[in-house]
């Protein structure tokens, strides 16, 4: 469970002054969650993963996950960013292997052992002595998500992963990582701008809007009904979170799905 607590972020403003980024926000994230953080650019989504996964610091309030006080990354959460954050010298395997060799988790055989299965799980089998350049970025992110699941993360944050994917890539991933959520014991907190990829992905949804610092509402999802992108259900949530971001001037925010 993560759970924060009037959480603030400001940061300063060159010249003098401050910007409150998130102001005072309470929020929880329980187990085996899929939580995606929506909204445009600059609303503060990154900011808000980022002090979830003690990447940095509020400047006031309290984040905790299962009772402790967030104060660093921890060994239990993994991160997938959208520029891959690979390393370019080593090979897909090396790649892979990288969390668990710095964290000195397992022999080097269980180490080799696990991150063939991954790369099988991924689709990636064939590749492991690629360096990351031969890769496409469907690929790349494949392996940042073997590396991420090697590890037995109890917590996967990710920063727009598939942002800079194309269409038919983007849905690959989107279903490898619905099966992640089925098939391992993970809370997922996914950051992104994409409403119809917070929609089918995610069984909770926090819409925060620009300026304000505040998250707006929070819209459950039902994932049995959302697994057909173009069925109407999925238009009817479609068309609450146009309402709840004023995209959509011909609806009004009192019509229910
Ligand atoms: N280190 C920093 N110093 C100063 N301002 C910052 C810093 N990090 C973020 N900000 C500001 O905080 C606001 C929110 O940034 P953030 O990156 O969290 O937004 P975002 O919703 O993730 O945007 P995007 O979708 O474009 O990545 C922006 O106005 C940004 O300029």
């Amino acid at each position: 469970m993560i759970e924060l607590q009037k959480v603030t972020k400001s940061f300063q403003i060159k010249g003098g002054g401050e910007k409150i980024v998130l102001n005072s926000l309470d929020f929880t994230i329980g187990d085996n969650e899929f939580m995606c953080l929506l909204g445009p650019s600059g609303c503060g989504k990154s900011t808000m993963l980022r002090l979830i996964s003690g990447l940095d610091k509020a400047t006031s309030g309290s984040i905790k996950i299962d009772g402790t006080k967030v104060t660093e990354p921890n060994r239990e959460s993994s991160f997938v960013f959208q520029n891959y954050a690979l390393f370019p010298w080593m090979t897909v395997i090396e790649n892979v292997e990288f969390g668990m060799k710095i964290n000195k988790m397992f022999s080097a055989k269980e180490r080799h052992e696990r991150a063939i299965e991954h790369l099988e799980y991924v689709n990636l089998m064939g590749f492991e002595n690629s360096y990351i350049h031969q890769l496409s970025g469907g690929m790349k992110q494949r392996v940042a998500i073997a590396r991420a699941l090697v590890t037995e993360p109890k917590i996967l944050f990710m920063d727009e992963p598939f942002g800079a994917l194309d269409t038919f890539t983007r849905i690959s991933l989107q279903d490898l990582l619905l099966d992640i959520k089925t098939t391992r014991n993970v809370t997922i907190v996914f950051v992104t701008h994409d409403i119809d990829e917070a929609i089918y992905l995610a069984d909770k949804i926090a819409i925060m809007n620009s300026n304000t610092g505040l998250i707006n509402s929070v819209i459950n999802v039902d994932k049995q009904q959302t697994r057909n992108r173009t069925g109407s259900v999925f238009n009817a949530y479609r068309d609450v979170i146009y309402k709840e971001f004023n995209l959509c001037s011909n609806l009004k925010k009192e019509d229910k799905l």
